[in-house]
């Protein structure tokens, strides 16, 4: 069946999850997610929250011995992921579908050049000769900043700084032209100064290449600069999802005010910065019942505790999962509490 949506990427209940010690336990629980060609979808929430567990669900890269994705419908360009075969998976990932992760030195092989490894992902996806991707593969550098690329392709990811390593993940992403990237939290493991710069490149290259991206990140400042739509994630589950400036200027969600509070502002002054108090509750201690961020919540109430909150749609494109905010409908298990 082909997907009738204009979107490139069209994730539609989607629920994926763990063995934990002979348990079942959903990490991302029925989320729907749509991203538009050339549009930048910022996947936002404190560490915890799903977001990885999610973006690797889509690539079907979650750990096979101790995961499972239970139910959902993944649409890219035209063919539900769900249903491709591992082998058809491989020729996606790193041709259509390109990643950057926040870790380049595990995603690097430390014992082959960066050339040999741009190389072979050329060799993976394009028919060329070997003349020509040592050709593509310097473009490929200097195309990320790379200073004196022709001898870059000769050393080694150790002989690299964590940012220059980042810069040759992300040539190596888009070596085959992908129509969408993923970069999962791509500057967390670097230096304030090295961030920014990363975060610049990404931007030019997305809009250079009219690509799609997904941003995973907690970095709220980045989404902004950014993004165009936004999806807050808590506990495995949508809490807010809009465009960039419902976001930020019309935030409905508890949690996403108090992120957002969380954030130093240069236009207004502050007395101090607010933190939220708690953690996000583990997979094995998820609340059963009601919003999963009643706890924390300061204006939790006793039916916040026992209902749960659906997706409820605010208008415009912009979505909330908050009973203050939607009239809920409580599920089976709910009402045999009631
Ligand atoms: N291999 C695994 N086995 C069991 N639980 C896991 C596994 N990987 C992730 N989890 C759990 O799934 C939940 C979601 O984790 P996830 O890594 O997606 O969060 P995140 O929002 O990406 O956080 P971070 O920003 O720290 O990467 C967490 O409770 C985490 O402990």
């Amino acid at each position: 069946m082909n997907n009738p949506s204009s979107a490139l990427l069209d994730i539609r209940h989607l629920s994926a999850g763990f063995s934990i010690e002979g348990n079942y336990y959903r990490a991302v629980d029925d989320v729907s997610l749509r991203l538009l060609p050339g549009q930048v979808l910022g996947v936002v929430g404190e560490s915890g929250c799903g977001k990885s567990v999610m973006s690797l669900s889509i690539m079907k890269l979650l750990p096979k011995k101790v995961s499972r994705m239970d139910s959902g419908e993944i649409w890219f360009d035209g063919s539900n992921l769900m249903n491709l075969s591992e082998s058809e998976l491989l020729k996606l990932r790193g041709s259509d579908i390109g990643m950057v992760f926040q870790e380049p030195m595990t995603a690097l092989n430390p014992v082959f050049t960066i050339g040999y490894q741009i190389e072979e992902v050329l060799e993976n996806h394009l028919v060329m000769s070997k003349k020509e991707r040592r050709k593509r593969s310097i473009e490929l550098l200097r195309s990320v900043g790379i200073p004196h690329a022709e001898r870059i392709v000769g050393e080694y990811p150790h002989q690299l700084s964590g940012g220059m390593r980042q810069r040759v993940m992300i040539a190596m992403a888009i070596a085959c032209n992908p129509k969408l990237l993923i970069a999962d939290e791509p500057t967390t493991a670097l230096d304030v100064t090295i961030q920014a710069q990363i975060i610049e490149l990404l931007k030019d290259i997305q809009q250079q290449r009219g690509m799609s991206m997904i941003l995973i990140t907690h970095d709220l400042g980045v989404v902004a600069e950014m993004a165009d739509t936004v999806a807050v994630m808590y506990a495995g589950q949508i809490v807010e999802q809009g465009h960039v400036t419902q976001i930020f200027y019309e935030p409905k969600h508890p949690y996403l005010q108090l992120l957002l509070q969380s954030l130093p502002r240069l236009d207004e002054e502050q007395e101090r910065l607010k933190s939220i108090s708690g953690i996000v509750p583990s997979l094995v201690h998820m609340p059963r019942t009601g919003c999963r961020f009643a706890g924390r919540c300061p204006s939790a109430s006793d039916d916040c505790r026992r209902l749960t909150p659906q997706l409820a749609n605010a208008g415009g494109g912009h979505y909330v999962r908050c009973l203050n905010f939607s009239a809920c409908v409580p599920t089976a298990r709910e009402e045999e509490t009631v």
